[in-house]
């Protein structure tokens, strides 16, 4: 699929291309067989008006009388086949012509739109956007929470998009989100010369999440505004009946009089109009952090230092300055400055590009990888002996964490399309899961090195619900933690997460250092938390 990385997407621009060319041809053609028949039809009438005005006189001339006849007969036959083989011929090649593209990998499928779609909603929930704003094409956001940016965009979404992002809301059972899109048709299909959606249908969608919602008066007035347009709709008299007698009786029970016993409506209408207050779960602090949310304390983040790395002992680094940045002091995570070169990210998107396919996780029960909707990006693997370059970065992360890079896995290269994300997660494996890194025999994953290989406009960001800590992309950087304590336990504090990309792509490679080979690097502790 195209969605899950923002290169493939890259690959749609020139199928565009492609189908512009296409259509264009078609267009020419078809516009050629129109001015054919243009041209007959104004010769037939030429000749009609002529010949009516004295059609005895016009007739004495054999050649008109030949005229007419092969008008009849030779043009006629000409013009049944410009109307009737003509567009579909034209199409037809044209249309063969395309098939053959869309047998390529070059089209997106239907997954793929459903893919975007998903993406579409993720962020506005995420990032909480505007639904008006949304369809205008208008994003307003930056990164690390510098709100109030706008994304110009000169496209718009029609009511059949919002429609149809109504309906993937719907079928998410998510009626807030129906009710804001369904809505948002409408107030398009107004504007709209040619028609993109259907206003029965909204309405009915509209009107059934409204009473989803609670609002049961609302739902009452959506209908009748459905059985206006069409009074024998299947269902809408049915519904209208329900919303009346839900109606009715909430009414009734106000004034104290018993009504029948309905106990199911009842249970209904009262859950909904209940709003517990509840506590913040852990995807309100994911979201929040990934709109750049502070959520430590100023005296935590006084206490943060940055420093310049000591590499004295370090042969390859001794030369250099390496600007390091606390993010968190227990787990001590830490963010360096321009690890890698513009030239070395190049080399490495390029060598990844060709090989990326869509991220899997581990099952937790079965061990098997598998595709999950929590995780969307594409990765590819690459070996140090593959190309200098990579071999160079696994030394130059070796030196700096003091780590030995023989037992971490390769270098995993991660491309996030829009929208593409990473729900909180740990690295290593807990004791339950059994088969988890079982293959590559260097034991749990100790370490995690991130590159950040781009610059992403918006969103992005790599989260840390349980510290409050956001970090965000900066082409060139990297960020580092422990995922395991020195007694070889899990950290349970390194819980993270990869924000969607709201706008931009977002480029990363992690090192995922290994227990085995650290034994003398990383002593192990005796303490359970140390
Ligand atoms: O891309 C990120 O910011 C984090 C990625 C991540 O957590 C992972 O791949 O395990
Ligand atoms: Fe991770």
């Amino acid at each position: 699929e195209m969605f899950t990385a923002l290169v493939d997407m890259e690959k749609l621009l020139q199928t565009e291309g492609q189908v512009t060319a296409s259509l264009d041809s078609y267009l020419r053609l078809e516009d050629e067989r129109l001015a054919k028949l243009r041209h007959i039809r104004d010769s037939f009438v030429r000749m009609h008006r002529v010949a009516s005005s004295d059609i005895h006189s016009y007739l004495a001339n054999p050649v008109n009388a030949y005229i007419l006849v092969k008008r009849l007969t030779t043009d006629w036959k000409t013009v049944e086949m410009l109307m009737t083989a003509g567009p579909s011929e034209t199409a037809k090649a044209v249309i063969t012509n395309l098939t053959d593209l869309s047998t390529h990998e070059t089209f997106p499928s239907t997954e793929d739109l459903s893919g975007a779609v998903d993406a579409l909603l993720r962020l506005q929930d995420t990032y909480k956007l505007d639904t008006s704003t949304l369809a205008k094409g208008l994003i307003t956001i930056g990164r690390k929470g510098d709100f109030g940016r706008t994304v110009n965009n000169q496209f718009e979404l029609s009511a059949g998009d919002c429609f149809e992002l109504g309906r993937h809301s719907y079928s998410n059972n998510d009626f807030y989100h129906t009710v804001l899109w369904m809505q948002e048709a409408l107030e398009r299909l107004d504007d709209e010369q040619i028609k993109t959606a259907n206003r029965e249908e909204i309405l009915e969608y509209l009107a059934f999440s409204t009473y989803q919602r609670g609002n049961i008066r609302h739902a009452l007035a959506l209908t009748n505004e459905l059985l206006e347009i069409h009074p024998n709709h299947p269902r809408a008299s049915g519904n209208k009946a329900y919303y009346e007698r839900l109606l009715y009786k909430s009414s009734s029970k106000k004034r104290g009089d018993e009504g029948d016993d309905v106990p199911i409506d009842e249970a209904i209408t009262e859950s909904m109009n209940v709003l517990e207050p509840k506590e913040e779960s852990e995807r309100d602090t994911y979201e929040s952090l990934c709109r750049g949310e502070k959520r430590i304390s100023a005296e935590t983040e006084s206490k943060l230092v940055c420093y310049y790395l000591d590499t004295t002992k370090k042969p390859y680094l001794r030369l250099t300055h390496i600007k390091v940045e606390e993010a968190f002091k227990k787990p001590h995570i830490v963010v360096y400055y321009d690890i890698l070169s513009d030239y070395e990210i190049e080399v490495i998107k390029k060598l990844a590009s060709p090989k990326l396919k869509r991220a899997t996780v581990q099952n937790y029960v079965t061990g098997d990888l598998e595709i999950a909707r929590y995780r969307i990006s594409k990765s590819a693997w690459l070996k140090g002996e593959e190309h200098e370059v990579v071999a160079k970065v696994n030394q130059r992360i070796e030196e700096i964490t003091d780590l030995a890079t023989s037992t971490a896995e390769e270098l995993q290269v991660v491309n996030y399309g829009i929208g593409g994300h990473y729900e909180p997660h740990y690295d290593f494996a807990r004791r339950e899961e059994k088969n988890a890194f079982k293959s590559l025999g260097t034991g749990n994953r100790i370490a995690t090195w991130l590159n950040y290989m781009s610059d992403v406009e918006a969103g992005g960001a790599t989260v840390f619900p349980l510290l409050g800590i956001s970090v965000w992309p900066k082409k060139g950087s990297a960020v580092f933690w422990y995922n395991l304590h020195k007694s070889g336990e899990g950290d349970l504090l390194t819980r993270h997460a990869a924000c969607p990309v709201l706008v931009g792509s977002k480029w990363v490679s992690n090192k995922w250092f290994h227990e085995r080979g650290q034994e003398f690097r990383r002593p192990c502790g005796l303490k359970i938390n140390s």
